[in-house]
């Protein structure tokens, strides 16, 4: 008997693009870890990334017992949103009408920083529908929701037209993804002359491999920490020519001490610590230009 042929038909798989990606996803739908809730509800800036810049021991140091501690939290929130600060900041000008494109949004923290310091509109994504229905709530009851918004999706395959967006970034997500698809797909959504920044922990080809501390914070956060070289070979390979390089590694540090003396530690703070400190790991902030 002779088989007619099909017609080709295209389907949409809705859902995450591989079991990978499926399991990032499960993993940030249920985190609820108190280090990030309670820094956030400091001031409604939900952040999943870390800190940078001096410790001021003055906003805790004299107080006692609960209230010593709800200023620490406060501290060290201040410390996570000065990071993002530093992100924007290499964002260079923005237009009120530019479009940003947050790669990796967690639940927005970010976003709503840029939103407040340009006026801009900002689209993040991630692969977390928690995490996404989160940020459109805070946006929503800041009364940005027009501006703010948050996508569940792969940032691999973002649903923004080619060559709209003015900057795009990856606060601590580029970790999770390989780095050359990474790329491609910003530069396909930048705008020629565009701006994309990262901010990242990435190991140190001068230390050789990725240290046994290295392996640990992949093995805590399900991800797969790039080596630098790495970052700059794939950069160069998708259009984009680096502007600052910054190694962040020694202002971190104090955020990472202060935060080891804490009572919302999670086990993973030696990891940072002693992987900053034998120089098998370095954060590091990337600020590029789409050509
Ligand atoms: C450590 S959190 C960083 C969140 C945010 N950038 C911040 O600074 O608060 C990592 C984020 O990357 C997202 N992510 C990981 N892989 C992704 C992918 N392939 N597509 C979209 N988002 C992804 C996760 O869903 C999560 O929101
Ligand atoms: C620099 C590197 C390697 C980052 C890995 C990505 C990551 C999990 C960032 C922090 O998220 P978080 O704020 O949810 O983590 P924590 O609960 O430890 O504060
Ligand atoms: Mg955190």
């Amino acid at each position: 008997m002779t088989q007619t042929a099909q017609p080709a038909i295209s389907v949409t798989i809705p859902g995450p693009a591989t079991p990978y990606q499926g399991d990032i996803a499960r993993y940030w739908d249920h985190e609820a870890r108190p280090v990030n809730l309670r820094l956030g509800d400091v001031d409604g800036l939900y952040h999943h990334h870390y800190g940078i810049g001096a410790v001021d021991d003055s906003a805790f140091a004299g107080f006692q017992g609960g209230e010593r501690e709800t200023k620490l939290i406060a501290e060290l929130h201040r410390l996570e949103s000065a990071q993002a600060d530093l992100l924007l900041d290499h964002l260079g000008p923005i237009r009120r009408d530019a479009r940003l494109v947050d790669a990796g949004c967690g639940r927005g923290g970010s976003m709503v920083m840029a939103h407040h310091r340009f006026g801009c509109s900002v689209e993040g994504v991630t692969l977390s529908a928690k995490q996404a229905e989160f940020a459109n709530r805070r946006a929503r009851e800041l009364d940005i929701d027009a501006s703010v918004r948050a996508h569940v999706c792969n940032m691999l395959d973002m649903p923004f037209a080619s060559g709209q967006a003015q900057a795009s970034w990856n606060n601590e997500s580029s970790m999770y993804v390989d780095l050359h698809d990474l790329f491609a797909e910003h530069a396909r959504i930048l705008a020629p002359g565009g701006r994309y920044v990262t901010i990242t922990g990435c190991w140190n080809p001068v230390y050789g491999q990725p240290s046994k501390w290295v392996s640990q914070i992949n093995a805590h956060f399900e991800c797969n920490i790039h080596s630098r070289r790495e970052y700059l070979r794939a950069m160069a390979d998708n259009r984009f020519v680096p502007q600052a390089i910054i190694d962040l590694t020694p202002a971190t540090l104090p955020y990472w001490e202060l935060r080891a003396t804490s009572s919302l530690t999670t086990g993973i703070e030696d990891a940072f610590l002693n992987s900053y400190r034998n120089g098998s790991f370095q954060y590091l902030l990337i600020a590029a230009d789409r050509i």
